[in-house]
């Protein structure tokens, strides 16, 4: 038997050349793989733009910029690959018709978007990796805005530890104030959008240089935005969207496509860019797997005052000798800091 006929991942051969197969002609037999060759030296680096039925469609910018479809590697077989990663790619990574390469590593992430089943399910699904914003789009009215959805979105954003950006699209149908002073605490850039008159370069400038996931429920108008952000991306990488574009994928799976703004907007001569990453088939995230400390966390001002509560408090309204009450009572907290208290609230209480 063959020194590599004791690894389990059946693509291996083809990392090798003759040359390797010379210079370590029988190393230990029984050494596992990754022993073997920890390095993959020859890996090029990808990042995954979506997840297809076990091909991962990922974008590679080394000498010029291409798109690879990769499997994963076996040794690999345990871990979630999610949109957004960083992946080390070895085997084929021309990028040509046909051609197959393979994850072999994931770099470590700097934010990881996850959810649940459901709020009571602490198994975690990842969405999507290294994201840094989150934009949440609701409607002003059909479907009416839901307080609650959105403030689930907003947990979910705090647990990922990336920012949330609001967009209220269709306020030609209705006011979105009393909406949105639900929300007034919160610090969030909120973009408001009306039929034929979307705030596309604003968004646009807001996307530049960051990794946004978008998520929104069925019906507002989500696809018309992405429609009126990313005709520039089609432009620009015009296969990178034929690839990951929404029409070759399921509706359920997550896509990203670049967005560039418009003339006058370059930085250093180049057009501003960024990352949108659509997801279509989530629609709301199951909280089961967050722990409310990080929600705490997010409210700096609120988490300090919370030090002094006793332990294991909930913080919320029927919490005993809630910090946060005496702080409110004796008019610590300013209107910015009820209305903070009021929101943190509501967010605690939407897994409690
Ligand atoms: N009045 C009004 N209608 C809008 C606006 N934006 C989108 N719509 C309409 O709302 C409907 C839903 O828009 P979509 O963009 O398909 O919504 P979506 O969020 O992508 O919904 P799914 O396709 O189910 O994911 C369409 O008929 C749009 O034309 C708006 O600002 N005002
Ligand atoms: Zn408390």
């Amino acid at each position: 038997m063959s020194w590599w006929d004791t690894d389990d991942d059946e693509d291996d051969e083809f990392d090798f050349d003759e040359s390797d197969v010379r210079v370590r002609p029988n190393p230990k037999a029984n050494r596992p793989r990754t022993k073997v060759r920890p390095e993959h030296a020859d890996a090029v680096v990808g990042r995954v733009l979506g997840v297809d039925r076990g091909r991962y469609t990922v974008l590679v910018d080394d000498d010029e910029e291409r798109v690879v479809t990769a499997t994963r590697a076996r040794e690999l077989r345990r871990n979630a690959i999610a949109t957004g990663d960083a992946v080390d790619l070895v085997g084929d990574t021309s990028g040509d018709e046909g051609s197959l390469a393979r994850i072999v590593r994931v770099r470590e992430r700097s934010t990881l978007l996850r959810r649940s089943a459901d709020d009571t399910d602490r198994v975690e699904r990842v969405i999507v990796a290294n994201a840094d914003q989150l934009l949440i789009v609701v409607a002003a009215a059909n479907p009416e805005p839901r307080t609650r959805l959105v403030d689930r979105y907003l947990v979910a954003a705090y647990d990922a530890g990336i920012r949330p950006l609001l967009c209220v699209t269709k306020t030609d149908l209705a006011d979105p104030a009393p909406f949105l002073a639900n929300f007034a605490g919160l610090d969030i850039p909120t973009f408001t959008s009306r039929k034929g008159a979307a705030p596309v370069a604003e968004i646009a400038a807001a996307l530049v240089g960051h990794r946004t996931v978008l998520v929104g429920h069925s019906g507002v108008g989500k696809s018309t935005l992405v429609n009126a952000l990313v005709p520039s991306a089609e432009r620009a990488t015009g296969h990178v969207n034929e690839v990951t574009g929404r029409g070759r994928h399921t509706s359920s799976s997550t896509v990203s496509l670049r967005v560039e703004t418009g003339p006058g907007t370059e930085i250093g001569g180049e057009p501003g860019r960024g990352w949108v990453i659509d997801t279509p088939g989530i629609r709301s995230f199951g909280l089961g797997h967050v722990d409310p400390g990080i929600i705490l966390r997010s409210f700096t001002d609120l988490a300090e005052i919370a030090e002094d509560c006793p332990r294991g408090c909930t913080h919320l309204p029927d919490a005993p000798d809630c910090a946060l009450d005496d702080a409110a009572a004796a008019g610590r907290l300013d209107e910015v800091g009820r209305a903070r208290l009021d929101s943190l609230r509501r967010l605690l209480a939407t897994f409690a």
